[in-house]
């Protein structure tokens, strides 16, 4: 199946594979803005699925992979004694994975498929990366390239997992948007991923489409020419599901205002106009609330924290 790069305005539409052969293939579709990327490459779902089970089983490796992420830990597994929170366990890997996982340890994880992982994203964001951002530059009017020259990715694995403190829970991950510029979700073939078409139409995104859903920093920089995907994760109690999520967003000191400014078409906030956001500040501020909804972080008051109410009025003013 064809990738989709969907943004609400417009209907997802497929275009039929071209086969694995050639190189990705971006293409506008009529006049909608929508863009299509070919993207062949099926993520290594039994090597994710080995190293879940691996890490389920050895909390010491857990513990010790974790060390290398002291602040916010790498895995994370909250969901085993929140019931309220996203029944899911992440894997959250830097995409600078020299600089974050020891040889030796990553040594001693490649046996458990952490190596296919590791090189499955780099071979994505390599191939991938560069031509999805031509293509959202076509969208945005502008490019968007200068903004993203250090390539400022997480690397993230879920286990959709019957084993949480709420089985019958069908929150597997709450409503929400990416704050980066792109994310491309893998799947493993089981439904449950759901993109909100109109506020509070939820539609099902095939089991096995592998989709390119963008985020609030692509909003900002297009000056509003592109909008941001709102999307959550169904459970069906029961059933394992595994995901993996590429996660692209703008170098940490981007001013997020939009980069051709005499020209947006929308009305952001005076503090986007005036460029006082920067990508480290609002990845800041939308980190609380994932983690929130995610069971990882506590914060005082979680009803507005776990809207997107608040990034909105900062966003729009
Ligand atoms: O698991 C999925 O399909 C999507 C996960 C997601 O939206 C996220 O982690 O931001
Ligand atoms: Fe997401």
């Amino acid at each position: 199946m064809a990738t989709q790069v969907i943004h609400p305005q417009a209907t997802p539409i497929a275009l039929p594979s071209t086969g694995p052969a050639e190189a990705p293939a971006v293409s506008f579709l009529g006049s909608s803005t929508t863009a299509s990327v070919n993207i062949e490459a099926k993520a290594p779902f039994s090597s994710i699925q080995a190293l879940f089970d691996h890490l389920h089983a050895h909390p010491d490796d857990v513990a010790k992979l974790n060390a290398t992420y002291p602040r916010r830990g790498v895995i994370k597994t909250a969901a085993l004694h929140k019931g309220e929170s996203d029944q899911k366990f992440t894997i959250d890997l830097s995409s600078m994975r020299n600089s974050r996982i020891p040889e030796a340890l990553r040594q001693s994880l490649d046996p458990h498929g952490l190596g296919e992982v590791l090189d499955f994203f780099d071979a994505i964001s390599a191939q991938y990366v560069p031509v999805i951002l031509s293509s959202l530059s076509l969208l945005a009017g502008t490019d968007l390239s200068a903004a993203h020259t250090s390539y400022n990715m997480n690397y993230r694995l879920c286990d959709y997992n019957p084993n949480t403190a709420a089985p019958e829970s069908s929150n597997g991950c709450g409503a929400h948007t990416d704050y980066g510029t792109f994310s491309i979700i893998f799947q493993d073939g089981k439904p449950g991923l759901e993109l909100e078409e109109t506020p509070g139409t939820w539609v099902p995104v095939p089991g096995d489409a592998t989709v390119v859903l963008t985020g609030w920093c692509a909003v900002i920089l297009s000056g509003g020419r592109i909008s941001a995907a709102k999307h959550r994760v169904r459970r069906v109690p029961g059933v394992r599901r595994l995901s993996a999520v590429l996660f692209v967003a703008p170098d940490l000191d981007v001013k997020l205002k939009p980069i051709d400014d005499s020209q947006p078409i929308k009305a952001f906030s005076d503090t986007i106009m005036r460029g006082d956001l920067d990508v480290e500040t609002f990845k800041d501020v939308m980190g609380k609330r994932w983690r929130y909804r995610e069971g990882n972080e506590e914060i005082d008051n979680a009803d507005s924290l776990s809207q997107d109410n608040e990034i909105e009025n900062m966003v729009w003013g």
